[in-house]
């Protein structure tokens, strides 16, 4: 399962300087040769893995990235300026491909790897170059030739830093729309159509995290068919769950027996999941006059049991939800990071359970000509 974080950027090298064609003059020089000087070699731009980033999202809102040209050269023999590289931090895991061509320019794996993506110019030559014994005053130069440019797709495997809990209806599609910044692309789901809910969230520039629903926590995912269990295991690495909690449930139904059927859910469905932090986030507390909103919370998250890490929102007003948000940025970032590593698909195991041989076959006969319309061969596959 892969959720994946995929933009577009533009990367611009600097154009080479060109020579220039000068000639020395002096008072009492009457003939001075050439002095023209080469340009500078235009900057590159490189893209380098940094451990402190965790998404792309900065770079949908910055898409085009351009390094310095270089200066022309000048007389006097004077080289011109190099262009200044530009390198670009992207997070490790960071996969790098040229939208044109299709070439795969490389995968970042390591904290400070970097790779040249758009090669800088090279310079162009000054007159002085082409002085010789036959030629005293040459009055030719080169020009700096262009810098590469490369539209350039990154990629990047996600993983779901923060899961959100909560029935249907408790607003989780709601909150996740109300605090993410983008939404990453969800990647290889074969066997269903249940998707998950995700979003990137930027409480500010260059700090991510991801937020994923749990989708079908409750409706029978614990039979482990289809997405549930491979979906758990994603999540299973998240570092800490949102309890959304309807704090007026249409139905009427009670919030603390909502909360505890789906801790119940939980501990049934995946003690390791249960073991992770779990915050409490009351939701559409616009429905209530806040002085009842605040006395119902507190008395549901005491039934609970829960005094610690309560939160009171309203998803639709984007209400409370920013101190919710840097709230769970700190402790992430407080925390340790997880490494991806893609987990493995659950095994299909494919059982060849029926043979039928149609025709009868001698040994002597030539196996090249095997044809598979002689042979009715049904394939049974259980999970
Ligand atoms: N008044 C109010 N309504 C809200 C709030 N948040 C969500 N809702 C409404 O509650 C309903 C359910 O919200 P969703 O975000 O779809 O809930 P969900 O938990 O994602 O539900 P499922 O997708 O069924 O799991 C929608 O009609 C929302 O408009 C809120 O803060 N205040």
């Amino acid at each position: 399962m892969k959720f994946v974080d995929e933009v577009e950027i533009r990367a611009e090298a600097g154009d080479g300087g060109s020579g220039v064609v000068s000639f020395r003059r002096e008072k009492y020089v009457p003939d001075g040769g050439p002095d023209g000087g080469d340009g500078g070699d235009g900057g590159s731009v490189y893209l380098q893995a940094d451990e402190n980033l965790n998404t792309l999202i900065d770079y949908q809102f910055e898409r085009f990235h351009r390094a310095e040209r270089g200066t022309n050269g000048q007389s006097r023999n004077c080289t011109g300026k190099k262009g200044e590289d530009l390198v670009v931090k992207v997070p490790v895991g960071t996969r790098i491909t040229d939208v044109d061509t299709q070439e795969a320019l490389g995968d970042l794996t390591q904290h400070g790897q970097k790779i040249v993506v758009a090669k800088g110019g090279f310079h162009g030559l000054g007159n002085a170059r082409f002085k010789s014994s036959t030629n005293r005053a040459p009055r030719q130069k080169t020009l700096g030739t262009p810098g590469e440019v490369r539209n350039l797709k990154l990629e990047l495997m996600l993983l779901a830093d923060v899961g959100l809990l909560g029935l249907p209806n408790a607003g989780k599609s709601t909150f996740i729309r109300s605090v993410s910044a983008a939404k990453p692309k969800v990647a290889d789901y074969p066997f269903t159509t249940l998707i998950p809910n995700l979003g990137v969230v930027r409480p500010e520039a260059n700090k991510s995290f991801v937020i994923a629903d749990i989708p079908g926590l409750i409706e029978g995912a614990s039979d482990g068919a289809g997405l549930g269990i491979r979906f758990l295991k994603h999540l299973e690495r998240c570092r800490v769950l949102l309890h959304v909690i309807d704090v007026m449930p249409v139905d009427g139904s009670n919030p603390v027996d909502n909360a505890f059927a789906i801790i119940n859910e939980l501990h049934q469905y995946s003690p390791k999941l249960a073991e992770k932090p779990r915050w409490l986030v009351f939701n559409k507390i616009d429905l209530l006059p806040e002085d009842e909103a605040q006395a119902l919370c507190e008395q549901i998250a005491q039934e609970l049991g829960e005094e610690e890490n309560v939160y009171r929102i309203s998803a639709v007003n984007k209400l409370n939800t920013q101190p919710l948000i840097h709230d769970i940025m700190a402790l992430l970032d407080s925390m340790p990071k997880e490494k991806f590593e893609e987990i493995e698909d659950e095994e299909v195991e494919f059982k060849w359970d029926t043979y039928h041989q149609k025709a009868t076959k001698n040994d002597d006969d030539d196996w090249d000509d095997w044809d598979e319309d002689d042979y009715d061969v049904e394939v049974v596959y259980e999970r």
